[in-house]
């Protein structure tokens, strides 16, 4: 082939760099919209997600759960029986999840649906341009950075020499650890320790804050707290370390109190950073490592001529799949109309704008009790300068959770919008809770009226009746 030819094979309409969940789905969108579309990955197809975080631990806390729902009901109790998960059978079938750590599956799948792939590590090279290797490759109309996260481990002294865990290890390991002490009392703090004390790790969970998942309602945390609690976890608020030492055995975690913790494996689950460093952002006056600002359609801020886009992790807007997904799909939509030249309305709400990202997130922490949330807090609420009600009920109190699981345990709060009646939020807490969600965020993102809610009549016997709870404590106590 002559370079000429070899030039414009390496022109493509599309270039998306990381083939995450995210990536995967704008090449989806902008491939079927008829745009050459390649995508650039440096490890596994599928990214984060199918192989070290939502996977992988997802497979590691459902026996546990499913256990712990066979007991909690009389007469399906006696069958199930005291004994704990089969770790080995546990982490085979987290194994089977992540397809042994190959992408054959999702290779099969881009090519199913007419996205090329290139293997390697992909750099911006000014405007339009991406370095992979020898390869050089162009964007007719759009680059989308989909590069997502990596865990922060703390500059602490002894950490390197520590051998820390990260959400990596956590999610991949052969071996249960004797004793795992976890540092960080964020979701994915909570979940790992849910999991690994369900596998037969003795489990210290170390936080600075009063109370686990401090983003969420602060009766979550602590029903989270007793659940783990309950689960055997060693769980330790308000202490932060000061540093590790680790010789051939075990580590030593300082604590500021003057206490240590003694452990097999230490685990950071201490925050995310984007991975936007060694991306080649200099090359188009972007910093470094930075966390990148996007509008509404997904297009990077302050870059001359939109045609550098971001979706998921590395725009900070949500760490989560879910909603990286959404913004693939409005991102997919406005680079194919803009290809087509035509009109781009990023209007609220309009296809062309991640408008849920600012007021209907939802969120799911398998823990038990689970926590399903999505839109505001109270505390957010209050934060936002809204005039707001928050309406609690005990979700054990519903005859449907009755039936569930006997002695049902959880709590339930929508967080109306007082202006106009709407709902700003829910969160509800319990087992099984996290099926409960979807149909607060169709409310909280269709601004259902209250008014108009009471129409929507919850099937009986199911845990959905908390919602006639909610709103005749709205209606019938007034505000204090
Ligand atoms: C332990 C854990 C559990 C989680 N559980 C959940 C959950 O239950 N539900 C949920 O919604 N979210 C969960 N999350 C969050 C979720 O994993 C992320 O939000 C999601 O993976 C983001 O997707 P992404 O496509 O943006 O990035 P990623 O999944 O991180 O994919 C990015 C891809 O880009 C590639 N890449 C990076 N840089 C380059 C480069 N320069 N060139 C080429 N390729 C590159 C990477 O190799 C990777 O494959 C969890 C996170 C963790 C850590
Ligand atoms: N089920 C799910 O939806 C799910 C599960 C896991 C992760 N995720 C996503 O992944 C992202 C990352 O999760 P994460 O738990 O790593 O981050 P996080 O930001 O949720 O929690 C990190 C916690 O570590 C604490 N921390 C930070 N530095 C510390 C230090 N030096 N010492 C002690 N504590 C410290 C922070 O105060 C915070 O509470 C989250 O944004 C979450 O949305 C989602």
């Amino acid at each position: 082939m002559s370079d000429d030819a070899n030039a414009a094979h390496d022109t493509y309409d599309v270039i998306v760099i990381g083939a995450g969940p995210t990536g995967e789905n704008v090449a989806d969108r902008t491939a079927a919209a008829g745009l050459r579309t390649v995508i650039v990955e440096s490890e596994l197809v599928g990214g984060e997600c199918s192989y070290w975080a939502c996977i992988p631990s997802k497979a590691l806390l459902r026996p546990a759960a499913a256990l712990r729902a066979a007991r909690s009901v009389e007469g399906a109790r006696q069958v199930a029986g005291e004994r704990p998960v089969d770790a080995a059978a546990v982490l085979a079938r987290r194994d089977s999840f992540v397809g042994d750590w190959r992408d054959d599956g999702q290779v099969s799948w881009l090519d199913s649906v007419g996205v090329e792939l290139v293997r390697g590590h992909a750099r911006l090279d000014g405007p339009r341009r991406v370095v992979v290797g020898e390869r050089r490759l162009t964007a007719r109309h759009a680059v989308v950075v989909c590069t997502g996260s990596r865990a922060v481990v703390p500059e602490l002294p002894g950490v390197a020499a520590a051998r820390p865990w990260t959400s990596r290890e956590a999610t991949a390991a052969k071996q249960v650890p004797g004793r795992l002490a976890i540092v960080g009392g964020g979701v994915v703090g909570a979940e790992m320790a849910a999991a690994w004390s369900s596998l037969g790790s003795r489990v210290t969970l170390l936080m600075r804050g009063e109370r686990p998942l401090p983003r969420m309602e602060p009766f979550a945390g602590d029903l989270v707290a007793d659940g783990l609690r309950e689960a055997g976890v060693d769980v330790r608020p308000g202490v932060s370390v000061t540093g590790l030492s680790r010789g051939d055995g075990p580590v030593e975690v300082a604590l500021d109190s003057g206490d240590s913790v003694t452990a097999d494996e230490v685990l950071f689950a201490t925050g995310r950073a984007p991975r936007t460093d060694d991306l080649g952002l200099e090359t188009v006056g972007l910093e470094s490592g930075s966390w990148l600002d996007v509008d509404d359609s997904l297009r990077v801020t302050g870059v001359p001529d939109g045609w550098l886009y971001c979706v998921g992790d590395p725009n900070h807007r949500a760490l989560l799949t879910h909603q990286g997904k959404y913004q693939a799909r409005i991102a997919g939509a406005a680079i194919a109309a803009r290809a087509a030249g035509e009109p781009v309305d990023d209007t609220a709400w309009g296809p062309f704008a991640a408008t849920a990202d600012h007021a209907a997130v939802p969120q799911v922490v398998f823990t038990e009790p689970e926590v399903a949330s999505v839109g505001l807090t109270a505390a957010a609420a209050e934060a936002a300068g809204r005039r707001y009600r928050a309406v609690d009920y005990d979700l054990g109190s519903v005859s449907g959770a009755a039936l569930y699981a006997d002695g049902y345990r959880g709590q339930a709060r929508m967080v109306v919008d007082l202006a106009d009646e709407r709902l700003l939020g829910a969160t509800f807490v319990g087992p099984g809770a996290g099926e409960l969600l979807h149909a607060a965020t169709i409310a909280v993102t269709a601004r259902v009226p209250v008014s108009r809610l009471w129409h929507a009549v919850p099937a009986f016997p199911t845990v959905n009746e908390i919602w006639l709870r909610l709103l005749e404590t709205y209606r019938d106590q007034p505000a204090a």
